[in-house]
């Protein structure tokens, strides 16, 4: 069935009233929009977990800096919507950015320490944008779970402190990155690429093996790790933003993978004027 669309915080307002006086469990799932696989996974998890599942499609404007990609975002409302409803979506806020930050608003969420590094060091005032549009809507939906994918490892972290610090009492689920069958790790942004672009941007996840396999043969500093992204990178031409490995919940830069230890290799690269990035647990 066709999602009921919900353009205005009024109605949404009273869409989640009415779902809280049937009783049922709602999982939530924020979106940009130009759904793929990675969100509709993310949606499917969330009809499994919760009796009503319901997305946001807003290309949230204070998470772009000014030279970056906010006007030529891809978008497709009407696409989004068909997959929305056949993964169970019920219901879709798609708002205008003058319905999510009315004049005269001036409330920020700002979350200090994970968002510092990696994305946050190199987009300033990016984390600041997702972590005020992902409050605002947890507030709104009052969700008892909210979905987010692990492609986005930082924002992950960053949207678990929020909700902890805050006391949102809304569980947040992290979710395994779905990828193209070639290991590319799916994103909106996939969209800009050219053929051969597409190929060269194989060079991320290709790295992030290349430094697994080296670690699992017994490598676990960190400048050996990284150089075996780098060398990938390199090798397709592309421009590197970073490669980093920190530990898996304080994000904070690690000299080696210890034995036992959790740590995360992640990487942020420029396809052309494209930046994708990606990351994978590393050691164990
Ligand atoms: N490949 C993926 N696997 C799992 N989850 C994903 C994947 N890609 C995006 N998501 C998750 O979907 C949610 C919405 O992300 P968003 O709409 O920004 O999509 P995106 O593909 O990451 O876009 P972009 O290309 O702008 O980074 C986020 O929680 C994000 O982590
Ligand atoms: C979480 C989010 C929907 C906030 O705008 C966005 O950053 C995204 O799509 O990952
Ligand atoms: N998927 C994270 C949203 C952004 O890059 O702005």
């Amino acid at each position: 069935m066709a999602p009921l669309v919900l353009r205005t915080v009024a109605e949404t307002a009273a869409w989640v009233d009415s779902l809280r006086r049937s009783g049922r469990r709602l999982a939530l799932v924020p979106t940009m929009g130009f759904l793929h696989e990675g969100h509709v996974s993310l949606m499917r998890e969330g009809r499994r977990r919760a009796d009503v599942v319901a997305a946001s499609i807003f290309v949230n404007p204070t998470q772009f800096g000014p030279k970056e990609d906010l006007s030529r975002y891809p978008r497709d409302l009407e696409g989004d919507l068909a997959k929305c409803a056949s993964a169970g979506v019920e219901a879709v806020f798609a708002p205008v950015p003058a319905e999510v930050y009315p004049p005269g608003y001036q409330t920020y969420v700002d979350v200090e320490q994970v968002s510092q590094g990696l994305c946050g060091a190199r987009r300033p005032g990016h984390f600041r944008g997702v972590a005020t549009v992902v409050t605002k809507l947890l507030c709104l939906f009052k969700p008892q779970l909210a979905l987010f994918g692990e492609k986005d490892y930082q924002q992950l972290q960053v949207i678990r402190a929020l909700e902890r610090d805050l006391n949102l009492g809304v569980e947040i689920i992290g979710m395994p990155t779905v990828r193209e069958a070639d290991g590319l790790a799916m994103s909106s942004r996939n969209a800009y690429l050219s053929p051969e672009d597409r190929q060269r941007a194989l060079a991320l996840s290709r790295g992030l093996a290349a430094a697994q396999a080296l670690c699992r043969s017994g490598t676990r500093e960190t400048p050996a790790l990284v150089a075996a992204v780098r060398r990938e990178l390199e090798a397709a031409g592309l421009r590197e933003d970073y490669v980093e490995l920190v530990d898996a919940t304080s994000l904070t830069p690690l000299p080696a993978v210890s034995p036992g230890q959790t740590a995360r290799l992640l990487v942020a690269a420029f396809v052309g004027s494209t930046r994708l990035i990606d990351n994978q647990p590393i050691g164990g």
